[in-house]
């Protein structure tokens, strides 16, 4: 892109507001709503047993502009329902992870109406930065809650890829969308819960796999538990994890060729004090500042010998958050991008091949193509679900087993979508191209442009797949259970059934011969339990000798 356009995009940014998202993850019940609604000195977010959000006031710099809705959302089935409303109270009784994405405005401009106590006490903090920021506010609901969290790791990192993958598809087409919004996290705040343990294999899994495409930064949840000895020793376990585990978290590195003297004492500080300790609560005091309440005293979550929350505000808002935005577009999408347009390359040297003709083939699927051909009904809705390629996509034991039996109607649908989405891709490869004597660089965007969109979707269209596979197997066992359960109980009623067709036969009253043979049935019953649980100690016994 010329200077002059990105100074022209950069202008236009700075006039909508810049957009910056910031991503809270970590165990349910650490603090991130509201430590999310400290942030912002203004109670946005519901807590789950619900809050008295009219008792607090608002501040006058955040306007909610997309109200908390849910982005993802992971049964356990996996099947997500996007941007569907969000209730905070029920979120709970939804098995998986549930992602929610609030959008604010936050004016930052000194022009701006005056400031309550609270935000002007902090206000520093908003102003290094432009006059508006449109502020994403992503929140996790339900990690740790399950007994498997693997499918909460995978739903988060997949909805930050697919963050990535938009920007991706938006760069490569040929006309942009002038109101295209980017959503890429520029920075994740890792709640750690305050066990005094250092980190978890959880916690150093998930901030792995964050890394890849944000900036990540743990955080201590709930430092009032712990007193100042403790609270420096967790801290110090912490990073010792991080390195011992190479968690590749964001560390304020300092530059001294590049860094001024302010910058380089700044991140050196900021490194000695990481990971940040935080303290929030929802109740406030008559001066409107933000404190925890004990019977021994109260405690405000912004002061400095308590609390990093100041600390971090600042960071987020002022010192580093040009820094954030820069290291996600120009490190962590950048790598991103160079391996995703690695393996369109892959297929332009494969359809290299084919090069038979100097026109390029219009109807190969472009995604603006792509939607027409599913609006005009050429392309069935069914088919722009992608069936994975039959070596790409790992699938369960069970999974195999049950497919050789039943032929269901999942599996049918889903091999209609394979050859669908097999056909595609070969028209893609078999496109004829421009040869090299016309205009490589030119032909070579057109055919990126073209490709790159269809690639994202057909990847995203595989996972989706992939859990609709497991949706089916899990579907499988649990009839094969109903109906073991069934058969059980089926023989239950016929064991009933049969002795009473023998009272019958002997009499209205159960006669003495009916009643010894339920007698004997009875002490049959009981002889099989005795002898079972005989063997059971006997086994338990022997097992302990
Ligand atoms: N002691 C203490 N309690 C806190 C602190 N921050 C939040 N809490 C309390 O912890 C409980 C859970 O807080 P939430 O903000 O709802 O936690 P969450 O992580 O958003 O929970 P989910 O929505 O279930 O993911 C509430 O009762 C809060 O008042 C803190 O810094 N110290």
């Amino acid at each position: 892109m010329s200077s002059a356009n990105v100074l022209f995009r950069r202008k236009k940014d700075y006039k909508r507001g810049v957009a910056y998202s910031v991503l809270l993850v970590g165990n349910s019940g650490t603090g991130k709503t509201t430590f999310a609604n400290n942030l912002l000195e203004s109670a946005v977010f519901p807590h789950r047993y619900g809050m008295e959000a009219s008792e607090v006031p608002n501040n006058p710099r955040v306007k909610v502009v997309k109200p908390t809705m849910v982005v993802s959302y992971n049964s356990k089935n996996g099947i997500p329902s996007y941007m569907s409303q969000f209730d905070a109270s029920r979120e709970h009784l939804e098995p998986g992870v549930t992602i929610t994405s609030t959008t604010m405005e936050i004016s930052t401009g000194a022009e701006e109406p005056p400031s309550r106590s609270s935000v002007s006490s902090d206000s520093s903090s908003f102003l290094q930065n432009p006059d508006k920021i449109l502020f994403n506010l992503v929140n996790t609901h339900g990690v740790g809650e399950n007994l498997d969290n693997s499918m909460c790791f995978d739903e988060i990192t997949g909805y930050l890829e697919q963050q990535f993958d938009q920007v991706l598809a938006e760069e490569t087409r040929i006309k942009r969308n002038p109101r295209f919004e980017d959503t890429r996290v520029h920075v994740a705040l890792y709640f750690i819960e305050p066990t005094g343990h250092g980190l978890r294999e959880m916690d150093v899994e998930m901030m792995k796999r964050l890394s890849r495409y944000t900036n990540v930064l743990p955080i201590i949840s709930r430092a009032d538990s712990f007193t100042r000895a403790e609270l420096s020793k967790f801290k110090k376990q912490i990073m010792n994890d991080v390195e011992k585990y190479n968690v590749p978290v964001y560390k304020f590195d300092v530059d001294p060729e590049e860094d001024d003297l302010e910058t380089i004492e700044e991140n050196q500080g900021l490194a000695l004090l990481q990971p940040f300790a935080v303290v929030s609560s929802d109740e406030k005091n008559s001066n409107g500042e933000y404190i925890r309440s004990y019977p021994w005293g109260d405690l405000k979550v912004d002061d400095e010998n308590v609390s990093d929350l100041r600390v971090l505000k600042n960071v987020l808002f002022g010192s580093h958050f040009q820094e954030f935005k820069d290291t996600t577009q120009n490190f962590l999408y950048e790598n991103y991008r160079a391996e995703k347009l690695s393996t369109v390359a892959d297929w332009d040297v494969d359809s290299g091949k084919d090069l038979s003709t100097n026109k390029r083939d219009s109807a190969a699927p472009s995604l603006s193509n792509f939607a027409s051909l599913i609006t005009t009904g050429q392309f069935k809705s069914s088919q722009s679900l992608a069936i994975p390629p039959q070596s790409d996509t790992p699938s369960t034991p069970e999974m195999n087993e049950h497919s050789k039996e039943v032929d269901s109607p999942l599996r049918q649908m889903s091999q209609s979508i394979r050859l669908g989405n097999e056909e595609i891709i070969n028209k893609i490869k078999n496109s004829p191209r421009i040869n090299s004597s016309g205009s490589p660089d030119r032909t070579k965007l057109r055919n990126i442009s073209e490709t790159v969109p269809y690639v994202l979707k057909h990847e995203r269209i595989i996972a989706k797949q992939q859990k609709l596979e497991e949706l089916e197997a899990q579907s499988a066992r649990e009839l094969q259970k109903r109906i073991q359960e069934l058969e059980k109980k089926a023989g239950e009623l016929k064991l009933r059934e049969k002795l009473l067709r023998q009272q019958h036969a002997n009499g209205s009253a159960p006669s003495l011969q009916s009643r010894n043979s339920t007698q004997s049935v009875v002490s049959q019953q009981s002889k099989i339990k005795k002898e079972e649980s005989t063997t059971d100690l006997a086994s338990i016994v022997n097992g302990r000798s």
